[in-house]
Order: C-alpha cells, then sequence, then structure tokens
C-alpha cells in the first residue's frame, strides 16, 4: 500500500529500499515486486497527487512546473532546473512527448563500458525490446491519421503499462503539418512515419504518454506501475512525504556493503528547517538499495553517505568511503530557447499536447556549413576536453567520451532540437557538475551547469534558433503567421549576426530539465559512477537506476530511455539474486 505514515516502515527490514518513487523507480519496484516473495519499499520525498488535474492533465504541465508538485533546484547561476517532487516524480509533470534517440547513441553507451562489458546489452538491440515492454501503444484512429500521426508498428510496445497514443484531442488544424512540410523544404529533413524506432533523424509526428482510453490523461510512472498492483501486493510498500537522507554501510571495508537508509519528514521548507529538528527513521534492506531520486538528488545522496571526492567530503566533515571523484560530474543538461509567431485564421482545433518534432542532423541545421562544423568539433575536441575536465576523470578520459560523442554527431546523427515554440541543442559538449556544499542534507547541493562552456554548443543554438526563424517566415508556415514575435526583428534584427544572437540566447533561455551524467554507466577510467549492473564502484548492494546513469544525452525527451533503463535494471537485479 501507499502510506505517510513512517511507523510502518522505521526499523522494519526489506528485502530491496528504492529512494526516490519517480519514472525509474516505481518501474523497478513494481517488477521487484512481482515476486511475492520479496518485500519491496519505496521512500518517496513528494505526496500522492495521482487525481490532481494539474497532473492529470497534461496540458497543464507548464502551470504543474510553477508549482509546488516541482523541485525547482536552482542552479548556481540562478536558473531553474525542474524535477517532480510527487509521486511519479518527473513522469507526473513532463510535457508527455514519447520520443526515442539514434540507435547509435544507444550503442555509444558500450563504447564507454570496459571491454568485458561489450555484451551486457546496453546498446540499441539490449534496450529497445525494454523500452517496448513499458509501453502500451494505442494506434492513431481515422481522425488522428488525417491529421498527420501516423505509426510503424514494429517501433512499438503494446502490452507495457505506460500508456501512450495520440491525444483525442489533437490539433487538427494546419500549424502541425505546416510546420513538417516547412522543414522539411528548408533543410531536407525527412518526413517520417515514426521517428521511435531509432532513426529519429527526421520531422515526424510522435505520440504522448497519454490513455485516450481513458479520456487522454497522463500516463505517469504512478498510474502505470503502481496503480493497477497498488491493492493486490501486500509486498510492496511506498512512503510517501518522506526524503531520504544518507545510506549507511556495514562497515568501511570494501566493496561496502548497504544496510540500511536514514530518512526524515519532507520539511514545508527544506532552507527554514534545521535537520535536528525533525525526527529521524531508519529502515534495514537484506538484498539492495536502490537510488532513482534523479540526476540531481541521486549523486548529491552518494556524497552525503560517504561515496564521492574524498578530499571534497573531508573538508564538509564526511568520512569519504569509496574515494570516487566524479560523482556528481558529467553532468549534461540543455539550453532550452523559445521562438513565437502570431497568426490568426487559421484551424487550430484541438488542445493538444504538441505533436510534432523535428530533430535535424549536423547537416541539415548547419546546411553550406555543416562540414565546416563537423572540422569545428574535431579540431574543438583537445581544447574543450582540457576545459571541461575538472567535470571529468581527466581530459584524456574527457576526451575518448567527446570522440565518441562526436562520432554520433558527424558520422549519421540527429543533432540540434525539436524547432516549434521551443528549441534546444540536444548534444552539448559542455559539462557541469552537481556538487554538496553542506553535510546537512536538507541544504540543495551546487548545481553548476557550464552552459555554453564549450562555445560550439551556443553556436548550436544559435543556428537552431535562425532555423526556427526560417521556418516561421517559410512556406506553408509562413501564411499562418501574422509575424514573428519571439525573438522580434526588433530583439534580433533580420540581418543579426552570430553574436547577436548569442547575446539574445544567453539571456533567453531556459534549463531544459533533461539531467543527465551525474552517476554514469561507464567504465571507472573514463570518470564512470555504475557498472554495467548499474551498481556503484566498489559496493556490494547500492545500484543507481535513473536518468543519472546515462553517460552521454540521445536526440529525445527522455521518459522512454529511462523506462528502458528502469526494466532492463529490474532484470539484472531479479537475475542478481537468483531470480527470473
Ligand atoms: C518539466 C519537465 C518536462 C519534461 N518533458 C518531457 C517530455 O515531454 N517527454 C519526456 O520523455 N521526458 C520529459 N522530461 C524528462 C523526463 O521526464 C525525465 O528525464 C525522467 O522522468 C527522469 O526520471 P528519473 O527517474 O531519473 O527521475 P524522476 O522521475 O524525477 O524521479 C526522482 C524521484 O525521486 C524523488 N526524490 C528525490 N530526492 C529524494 C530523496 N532524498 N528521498 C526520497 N525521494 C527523493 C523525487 O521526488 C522524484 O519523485 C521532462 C522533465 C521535466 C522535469
Amino acid at each position: 500500500g501507499v502510506t505517510s505514515d513512517p511507523s510502518s516502515v522505521a526499523n522494519a527490514t526489506f528485502d530491496y529500499i528504492v529512494v526516490g518513487g519517480g519514472t525509474a523507480g516505481l518501474t523497478v519496484a513494481s517488477r521487484l515486486s512481482e515476486d511475492v516473495g520479496v518485500r519491496v519499499l519505496v521512500i518517496e520525498a513528494g505526496p500522492d497527487n495521482r487525481t490532481d488535474p494539474l497532473i492529470s492533465d497534461v496540458t497543464q504541465f507548464t502551470v504543474a512546473t510553477g508549482s509546488a508538485l516541482n523541485w525547482a533546484y536552482k542552479t548556481v547561476d540562478g536558473r531553474t532546473i525542474s524535477g517532480g517532487k510527487t509521486l511519479g516524480g518527473s513522469s507526473s509533470i513532463n510535457g508527455a512527448t514519447w520520443t526515442r534517440g539514434m540507435r547509435a547513441q544507444y550503442d555509444a553507451f558500450t563504447l564507454l563500458l570496459d571491454p568485458e562489458d561489450a555484451d551486457k546489452g546496453w546498446n540499441w538491440d539490449g534496450l529497445f525490446p525494454y523500452m517496448k515492454k513499458a509501453e502500451g501503444f494505442t494506434p492513431p484512429n481515422d481522425t488522428q491519421r488525417a491529421a498527420g500521426a501516423d505509426d510503424v508498428i514494429a517501433y512499438h510496445g503494446f502490452d507495457g503499462p505506460v500508456k501512450t497514443g495520440f491525444p483525442l484531442g489533437m490539433f487538427v488544424g494546419s500549424p502541425q503539418p505546416y510546420f513538417a512540410q516547412t522543414a522539411h523544404n528548408l533543410t531536407g529533413l525527412k518526413l517520417s512515419p515514426d521517428l521511435n524506432g531509432g532513426d529519429a533523424d527526421c520531422v515526424s509526428f510522435v505520440p504522448n504518454s497519454l490513455n485516450p482510453h481513458k479520456n487522454d490523461t497522463r500516463s505517469s510512472s504512478a498510474v502505470s506501475y503502481l496503480s493497477p498492483v497498488e491493492d493486490v501486493r501486500p509486498n510492496w510498500t511506498t512512503l510517501l512525504s518522506h526524503q531520504v537522507t544518507r545510506i549507511l554501510f556495514s562497515g568501511a571495508s570494501l566493496p561496502l556493503t548497504a544496510t540500511a537508509v536514514e530518512f526524515v519528514p519532507t520539511p514545508a521548507n527544506a532552507s527554514a528547517t534545521p535537520i535536528s529538528r525533525l525526527p529521524t527513521y531508519n529502515v534495514h534492506v537484506t538484498r539492495d538499495i536502490i537510488l532513482a531520486a534523479g540526476a540531481i538528488r541521486t549523486p548529491a545522496l552518494l556524497q552525503l553517505s560517504g561515496i564521492g571526492a574524498a578530499t571534497h567530503l573531508s573538508v564538509l566533515n564526511i568520512v569519504p568511503l569509496v574515494d570516487l571523484p566524479t560523482v556528481g560530474k558529467n553532468f549534461q543538461e540543455q539550453t532550452n530557447t523559445p521562438a513565437a509567431a502570431a497568426g490568426s485564421g487559421f484551424d487550430a482545433r484541438g488542445r493538444g499536447p504538441n505533436d510534432i518534432v523535428a530533430f535535424p542532423s549536423l547537416y541539415e541545421l548547419f546546411g553550406d556549413a555543416a562540414e565546416g562544423a563537423a572540422d569545428e568539433i574535431r579540431n574543438g575536441i583537445d581544447g574543450w576536453s582540457k576545459s571541461q575536465a575538472h567535470n571529468a576523470a581527466s581530459a584524456e578520459a574527457l576526451k575518448r567520451i567527446f570522440d565518441v560523442q562526436a562520432g554520433t554527431i558527424i558520422n549519421d546523427s540527429c543533432f540540434a532540437a525539436p524547432l516549434a515554440i521551443a528549441l534546444w541543442n540536444l548534444l552539448p559538449f559542455s559539462r557541469g557538475n552537481v556538487t554538496i556544499v553542506s553535510a546537512d542534507p536538507l541544504v540543495q547541493p551546487a548545481i553548476d551547469v557550464g552552459w555554453f562552456s564549450v562555445p560550439f554548443d551556443l553556436r548550436v543554438q544559435v543556428a537552431g534558433a535562425r532555423l526556427a526563424r526560417a521556418i516561421l517566415s517559410s512556406p506553408p508556415t509562413s501564411t499562418l503567421s501574422l509575424g514573428e514575435t519571439v525573438p522580434g526583428f526588433n530583439t534580433v534584427p533580420a540581418n543579426a549576426t552570430d553574436a547577436e544572437w548569442a547575446t539574445w540566447l544567453r539571456g533567453a533561455f531556459t534549463a531544459n530539465s533533461h539531467p543527465i551524467g551525474t552517476a554514469a554507466l561507464m567504465s571507472r577510467a573514463l570518470g564512470g559512477v555504475v557498472d554495467a549492473s548499474l551498481k556503484v564502484y566498489d559496493t556490494a548492494n547500492l545500484r543507481v537506476v535513473d536518468a543519472s546513469v546515462l553517460p552521454i544525452q540521445i536526440s529525445a525527451h527522455l521518459s522512454s530511455t529511462v523506462y528502458g533503463i528502469a526494466e532492463k535494471a529490474a532484470d539484472i537485479v531479479k537475475a542478481a539474486w537468483g531470480g527470473a
């Protein structure tokens, strides 16, 4: 069941404890609790808001991100990265766009692991079946097909818990198909019936994580993986409104064995609440502790528990147990800017969400300048790995990672942005870090994204913004437009230089809220934090299963991939403990 009463779990013992009842956490807990012989506990910091219309109505997602349902993590430069603070985590407040990246990007995960882990399925062929296992797709109906929706049956799962499909309220007017046509006309980007099969270099109508059989309601991890079984699985307990503050180990000898987690009631106002005022509880584990607190909180919890850069932890009076300096490093978040035009007189029936996405490659984004841009990457990598080395294991390790990333960009990947109103550089080279600044677990870690610290990332965002302007002012989309409003020609003139565009972008961008990489699935030599079984290096039974493990960004919205990782993780954990 689901409870907010800590007395029901304090001092108890579970086989598995999952920290964070978000996208990955509820997925892995649901699969592990299929075995009625094991006891599974999820501890979630947020409350249960499954019936709140701000969550169930996906078109309200921008309102939800402005509410208490969002952690609204502040970066060191005052921007905000969103993350769901509620049962279901970010899957409860996200934009519900359902996409997957390029085959080559998933295959790159294996290239970053030790050679002996090459056969562990961290590639497209290994993850695609799990992404489909999570999915319960409804093909478009005739009305939706007439509006542009399409599908390739082989690219979808049909029996999985997360319901996906095109909204019954889908926009049926001209803007979406005109956008597709204009993007194609301007860049040569192919029109694809379905981008969810590993070739996302296209413009395509894409489904949403919602249930068309239930009035388009959001299909979060909570609704998908927990609701259907919460009354019939007494072996699965979810404790709400409690925040894990530390993982406890049996001793200091390596590999560390995690034995318990410490938790407190989530304070209404963390910055005004001394931790000493809160009751502290422990709960014990016999098998694994699984960190699924998301790419910001997971690395912070590792550091608070003594796993991180030993020198830094010592300064904070935390006893270092595993010297793993790359915990919280390798941080990759994207920059999002708007482009908009006024319009009227066209048929805009529908209420969304938006279903059209374009993922241009380097060649489609830069056009005639693409070879120059590719050279800029090739020639830049040496310098970039040095300038970003403080957020990596070393400049040499980062150069190897950048070589892999550059290969997926220059060879045949998609690169730049979903260009509608929001556009972002999908594959930034800039690296940042998430670092605790206090031993007090209620103090938010410092979040330094290092926005545009590799200047090429700004070049890409500028190229994306230029392309967005071109789309808005080229037929057939221009026939719908009454003129650009964002950025607007007064702000960025028609003949603006790259430098002028950059000035506007630096002020206008927001975080895209797709943070990853802070407990990366990579070889230890390259700066990885977890191995191919998602176990934290030098621990016996502490795993990370969330967006933190993604080593590099992908050309996609993240949730389908995070679900796939969590489904795969559940099988890894079951197998490790002798289950099926
Ligand atoms: C505003 C927004 C829009 C997005 N739009 C899309 C989109 O349209 N399509 C898409 O595919 N993806 C989208 N994403 C990205 C995607 O939703 C996330 O990448 C993904 O859900 C992350 O999953 P996760 O399991 O890593 O973390 P989360 O789902 O965020 O789960 C982490 C959970 O851990 C809990 N937690 C944190 N710290 C603690 C602690 N100490 N103790 C206990 N619990 C804790 C949190 O409250 C949360 O519930 C969006 C994300 C956001 C925030």
